[in-house]
Parts: structure tokens; C-alpha cells; sequence
């Protein structure tokens, strides 16, 4: 059985001053998806984001996430969602815990014991009482994405999530998302530029190229279709009208 969609956008279209930054695009992300969006730097990805997120609006089209219009039903729409569009900012001089808990008191119905749950789900538990300012860019990440958790999501949003990590914290960041996703049945949209990151933990991806969306499907298929042998052979090849 073809497995649902949990996020869709149709013909998203975006014009900063004249200027058409995103194209009539028809995104399609699957429940359970590590879904790749993948285009260079200045494509339209972070546009893209901050309308899936509901932070800027759409000229026109629809994004729907799990059955619900956001442009309708924002509330119920956007409460599937856990999101880190910008880098996640924190109170330096508190620690990670503590910066949780000022969250926590914000969102009804959730009480202070999902805050170690998460914690736990991100790997910060023994680092949870140091202060934020003693946390690598890495951490911060991560306590970014237990702050995303902290509402149950289905659908976690990520922008970028490894730009300026060392290795290390890139193989941490790979490693809970890859985690999150099996253990706990996340379903993930990451933008990135770093096909070979993407290559490692995505199973589908979207190629944005100019704003618009030049192919989309599983990575298998795509490396395929193009007649290449990796992710970024391929992507290559679309970018640059081979296969379009
Ligand atoms: N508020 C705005 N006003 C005018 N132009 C904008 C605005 N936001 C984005 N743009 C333009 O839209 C284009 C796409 O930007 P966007 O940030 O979405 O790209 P991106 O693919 O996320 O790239 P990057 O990875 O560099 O952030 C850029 O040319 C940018 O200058």
C-alpha cells in the first residue's frame, strides 16, 4: 500500500519585488519520509520553509499538512509541525533544562516530565544541567530539535540542520534524526546544499532548482532515472537540463 501524505504543497508560488522566488510547486512528503530538500545556495529553500511553517504567506497555492489547509485551519495545521527554520536561539546563562522548562510553561497540557523525555531522545541528558553558553553549535541543535519534540510532532522541519557543525556533530545530528525517525515514527523535511549528507539518511528528496522543482522521488530512482551512480551525479544532471 502507497504510504499516506502527511505534507503537500500545490503550486506555491512567492514573488519578493517583482521577483518570483518560489514557482508554482507541488511538494509531496510521505508519512515516515527523511525527505531531502535538496537545491544550491539562494534556490528558494528557506522561502520555501518559512511558508510550510506558516511565517510568511503565499502569493498563491495551498500547503496542506496531514489533510489540513494551513491557509484554513492554521492552528490545528501547524500544531503537527515541529520546526527549526532559523538556528534555534537559547537563554546562554541557563542551562538546557532550564531554557525546556520556560518552553514547557508556554505550551498547555504538557508537563515538566517531557522535558527529560526529550532531552533523553537528542542524547543531552547528562549535559542537561550545564548552561547553554558551555553547549557546541551541535548541542545547541539538538536541544533545538527536543524543543521540536516537545509537542509530540509528527512532522519535524529542519533548515540546513548541519550547516557549521564539525564532523562529529554532523554524525550526531545524522544519527537522531535517522533515530527519531525509526524509534519514534517522525516524518522529516531537511533542506540542504550537501548532497552527500542527504545521500546518507534521506530516503526521498526534492530538487529545487530557480524555485522550481525540477524532479522528486526516491533516491534509488532518481540515480536511476538519471543513469548516474550517485546522489550527486544526478542532482548534476537535472540541475543542468540533462534529464529535463
Ligand atoms: N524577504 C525577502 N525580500 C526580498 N528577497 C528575498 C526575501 N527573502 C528571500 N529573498 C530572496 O529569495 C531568494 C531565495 O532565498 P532563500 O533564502 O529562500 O534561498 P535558499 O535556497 O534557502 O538559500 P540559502 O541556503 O542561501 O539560504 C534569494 O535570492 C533571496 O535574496
Amino acid at each position: 500500500m502507497a504510504a499516506e501524505t502527511l505534507l503537500e504543497t500545490h503550486k506555491l508560488t512567492k514573488s519578493f519585488q517583482g521577483k518570483t522566488i518560489i514557482d508554482n510547486l507541488n511538494l509531496n512528503i510521505k508519512k515516515g519520509d527523511v525527505y531531502g530538500f535538496l537545491g544550491r545556495n539562494g534556490q528558494g529553500k528557506t522561502t520555501t520553509i518559512r511558508m510550510l511553517t506558516g511565517l510568511i504567506f503565499p502569493d498563491s497555492g495551498e500547503v496542506v499538512i496531514n489533510g489540513l489547509n494551513l491557509r484554513g485551519d492554521f492552528k490545528q495545521a501547524i500544531s503537527q509541525i515541529g520546526a527549526i527554520v532559523e538556528n534555534p536561539v537559547f537563554y546562554d546563562y541557563l542551562s538546557g533544562y532550564e531554557n525546556l522548562s520556560l518552553m514547557v510553561n508556554l505550551i498547555p497540557g504538557i508537563g515538566k516530565e517531557k522535558i527529560n523525555e526529550v532531552l533523553e531522545l537528542v542524547g543531552l541528558t547528562r549535559r542537561a544541567k550545564d548552561k547553554v553558553a558551555a553547549y557546541s553549535l551541535g548541542m545547541k541543535q539538538r536541544l533545538g530539535i527536543a524543543n521540536a519534540l516537545l509537542n509530540d510532532p509528527q512532522l519535524i522541519i529542519l533548515d540546513e540542520p548541519t550547516n557549521g557543525l564539525d564532523p562529529q556533530g554532523m554524525i550526531e545530528i545524522k544519527e537522531m534524526i535517522l533515530q527519531l525517525s525509526s524509534k519514534k515514527e517522525i516524518t522529516f523535511f531537511i533542506s540542504s546544499h550537501l548532497l552527500h549528507e542527504v545521500s546518507q539518511i534521506c530516503n526521498r528528496v526534492g530538487i529545487l532548482n530557480d524555485g522550481k522543482l525540477l524532479a522528486e522521488g526516491d533516491v534509488s530512482e532518481l540515480i536511476n532515472d538519471s543513469e548516474t551512480h550517485s546522489l550527486e551525479e544526478a542532482f548534476f544532471n537535472i540541475t543542468s537540463g540533462g534529464q529535463h
